[in-house]
């Protein structure tokens, strides 16, 4: 469905300078810099995919989607995507695709989202009848039926979100982009929206997520791209991600007597969460399970226990640090 190769982007940007003579300096000779913002990226996407498009700040996430939308011409390399080059056919592409800004809005705010569907409806050209059939169906499924009829500026976030996510689906998207789609969020209009999302992708659509929030990722992803740099760092299933670390637990526990901060091989303090409760992180391969629990129930006392497999959140922090390190060492070669 999606097939991206050796794709590039560089910007070019005038350099500014950091003491004042610099910056005066370079208002009148205005050097360039080349910033290459992504990097060679080739990966496919087929048709049904939930992929999440993660990566620190700057790495280059909002470059590729701005290209596999067809907003930006890339500097070197292809996108192909449902049949057609992006930035090339960008009619025909836009009207196959949808997209979700959680800190953007499509809806207008004085009028109410029904008529700003009207008004979608009429620039894809969908016919009345499949128009009605499509809103009673995500009306219903996101539980909105009268929201919509009140102007946007009167709704909540929750609620502007779920019409959010109708206007960019009303035309039937085959493949949509969403980005940061539950930023800002409760726990309930998170999981409605996850739960949306999740019945689209059963009826076959394709979604590419990006976002900081990595529960997002963990409830809706098959699949994750990790981008650093410009450059994918893994491309994995979310499955094999875990799999990766998967020697690392995660245990909460409740204690008799406080923690104090120890240093031991295999083991560290994630968190600590009141006196007596306390979140490590145990690397099984140096420190067994077994082992552990023995010792830390002899030396403080287990009240209560919880093992878990390491969230994804540490697993970016260690992807992250991976590739900083790698990038340290090839500097001191
Ligand atoms: N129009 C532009 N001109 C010059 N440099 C740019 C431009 N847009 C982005 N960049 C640079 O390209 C790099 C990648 O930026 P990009 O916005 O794609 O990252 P990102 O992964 O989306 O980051 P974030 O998570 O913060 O949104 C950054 O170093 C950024 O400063």
């Amino acid at each position: 469905m999606i097939e991206v190769r050796n794709l590039t982007k560089t910007y070019m940007t005038y350099e500014r300078g950091h003491t004042l003579r610099e910056v005066v300096k370079n208002l009148i000779r205005r050097p360039m810099k080349e910033i290459r913002a992504v990097n060679d990226l080739s990966f496919t996407v087929p048709q049904g995919e939930m992929l999440a498009f993660l990566g620190p700040n700057g790495a280059g996430k909002s470059t590729t989607l701005k290209m596999l939308t067809g907003v930006l011409h890339p500097t070197a390399g292809e996108i192909k995507a449902l049949g057609l080059v992006p930035w090339k056919q960008r009619r025909e592409y836009v009207g196959r695709i949808g997209a979700v800004f959680g800190q953007k809005s499509q809806l207008l705010w004085d009028i109410p989202p029904v008529d700003a569907f009207y008004m979608n409806k009429a620039i894809y050209g969908v016919p009345e009848r499949e128009y009605r059939k499509t809103l009673d169906e995500l009306t219903g499924l996101l539980e909105v039926g009268d929201i919509i009829r009140k102007p946007t500026r009167q709704l909540s976030l929750g609620e502007r979100m779920k019409c959010e996510f109708i206007m960019a689906m009303l035309h039937r998207p085959e493949l949509v982009f969403l980005d940061e789609p539950t930023i800002g969020l409760d726990m309930i209009a998170k999981e409605n929206i996850r739960s949306f999302i999740r019945s689209m992708n059963r009826e076959g659509v394709t979604f590419i997520l990006t976002t900081h929030d990595l529960e997002d990722v963990e409830l809706l992803a098959e699949r994750v791209i990790v981008i650093n740099r410009g450059e994918i760092v893994v491309d994995d299933s979310l499955v094999g991600l875990r799999s990766r670390l998967g020697h690392k637990k995660s245990v909460r526990l409740t204690t008799e007597t406080a923690v104090p901060d120890i240093q031991k091989p295999g083991l560290k303090i994630a968190e600590r969460i009141g006196t007596l409760e306390i979140e490590v992180e145990i690397d099984t391969a140096v420190l067994p399970l077994k082992r552990f629990i023995r010792d830390f129930n002899e030396a403080y006392g287990i009240a209560d226990m919880a093992i878990d497999s390491i969230a994804i959140e540490s697993i970016m922090k260690e992807l992250y640090k991976e590739d900083a390190d790698l990038e340290t060492a090839a500097a001191h070669n």
